[in-house]
C-alpha cells in the first residue's frame, strides 16, 4: 500500500475524535493585519476556514488590518498615533479606517474563502446593530467599547452554512461610526455567541516567557504575573486581556498562535498538542 495513503490515513483517524467534538462548535478567529502576509498564507488560512466550516464547525472571521490603514493614512499624508495599543481616531481618520477595514482587507478575505469553495459573506459591526459602541475614552476620540453586541444575524448565517467575516467597526446611539480593536471586537463577539473557542491569530507562535519559550497552557494568575514583569508587553497585553474577558464572558477556551504557520486553526482544533498558548475557563 502507498506510504502516503497510510500516513494520511492515519492522520485522519487520529483528527477523528477531535473532528466529532467540534461538530457544531463555534469558533471565533480573529485574523491580525500582521497575521495576514502573503497572498499564499491567506490562501491557505481561508482553505483552512473553509474546510472547518465543511466538517461542521461554525467558524466567524474577525479581521484586524492596522498595518494596512497606516499604508493609507501614510499616502493620504494623515498622521496618526496609538496610545495603549488603540488607534487615536479622529472623523478623517475615521472615514481612512473604514474604508481600508469594509472596502479592502474585508473584501479581500471574503474572496479568498469564497474561491476555496466557502460560502462566506462580509459585513462590519455597524450591520444589523452587531456591536453597539461607546466612547472608550474621549483622548482617543472614536474609539469605541463595545457595550452590546447582537450576535443574531451571525446565527443566522451559521445556521445557513454562511462564514461572516466582520470588520472591526461600532455604531453609536446617534449612528455615529467607531473604530474597534481587533482583538477586542473578535473577544466581545465570541463572548456574545458563548464560543467554543476564541482564535487570535498574530505574528508570534504563542505566548512567551522571559526566556523566549512558548508556554502552551497559561493561566489568569500567570498572565497577570507576566505583565506586572514586564514578559508580556507592548501588542500583546490587550491581546490576553481580550483573552481573559472573553473567558469571564463564557468562552470556554481562546487561544493565541501564528497566524503565518502552515495550517495553524486546523492543528489547534484538530490535533492532540494544538498550536500556540491556550487559556482555558476556570
Ligand atoms: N510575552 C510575549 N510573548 C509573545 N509576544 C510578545 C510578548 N510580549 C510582547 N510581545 C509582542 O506582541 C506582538 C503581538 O502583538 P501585535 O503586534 O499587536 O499583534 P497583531 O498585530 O497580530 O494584533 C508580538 O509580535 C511580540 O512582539
Ligand atoms: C482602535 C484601533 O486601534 N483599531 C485598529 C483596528 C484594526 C486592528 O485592530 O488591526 P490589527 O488587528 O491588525 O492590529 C486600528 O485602527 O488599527
Amino acid at each position: 500500500m502507498n506510504r502516503d495513503w497510510i500516513a494520511t490515513a492515519q492522520t485522519l483517524s487520529q483528527a477523528l475524535p477531535y473532528l466529532q467534538r467540534y461538530a457544531d462548535a463555534t469558533v471565533v478567529i480573529k485574523l491580525g493585519g500582521h497575521a495576514m502576509g502573503s497572498d499564499e498564507a491567506m490562501e491557505e488560512f481561508a482553505r483552512d476556514v473553509a474546510l472547518m466550516r465543511q466538517v461542521g464547525v461554525n467558524p466567524v472571521v474577525v479581521h484586524g488590518g492596522g498595518p494596512m490603514i497606516n499604508d493609507m493614512l501614510k499616502r493620504l499624508d494623515i498622521k496618526s498615533e496609538f496610545v495603549n495599543g488603540k488607534r487615536v481616531t479622529d472623523a478623517a481618520t475615521m472615514e481612512v479606517v473604514e474604508m481600508v477595514l469594509s472596502g479592502l482587507v474585508n473584501a479581500r478575505i471574503v474572496q479568498a474563502i469564497s474561491e476555496q469553495g466557502g460560502r462566506a459573506v462580509g459585513l462590519s459591526g455597524k450591520d444589523s446593530k452587531l456591536i453597539m459602541c461607546e466612547t472608550e475614552d474621549p483622548a482617543l476620540g472614536l474609539v469605541g467599547k463595545p457595550v452590546k453586541v447582537d450576535p443574531r444575524v451571525l446565527r443566522d448565517f451559521a445556521e445557513k452554512g454562511i462564514i461572516p467575516v466582520i470588520a472591526p467597526l461600532g455604531m453609536g446611539t446617534q449612528g455615529e461610526t467607531f473604530n474597534i480593536n481587533g482583538d477586542t471586537a473578535a473577544g466581545a463577539i465570541a463572548a456574545a455567541l458563548q464560543a467554543d473557542r476564541l482564535l487570535l491569530l498574530t505574528d508570534v507562535a504563542g505566548v512567551k516567557n522571559a526566556d523566549g519559550d512558548v508556554l502552551t497552557e497559561l493561566t489568569a494568575t500567570q498572565i497577570n504575573d507576566m505583565i506586572s514583569d514586564g514578559t508580556i508587553a507592548g501588542g500583546m497585553i490587550p491581546k490576553v486581556q481580550t483573552a481573559l474577558d472573553a473567558l469571564s464572558g463564557g468562552v470556554r477556551a481562546a487561544v493565541i498562535l501564528d497566524g503565518r504557520a502552515p495550517n495553524a486553526c486546523l492543528l489547534e482544533l484538530f490535533t492532540e498538542h494544538g498550536a500556540g498558548s491556550i487559556i482555558r475557563r476556570g
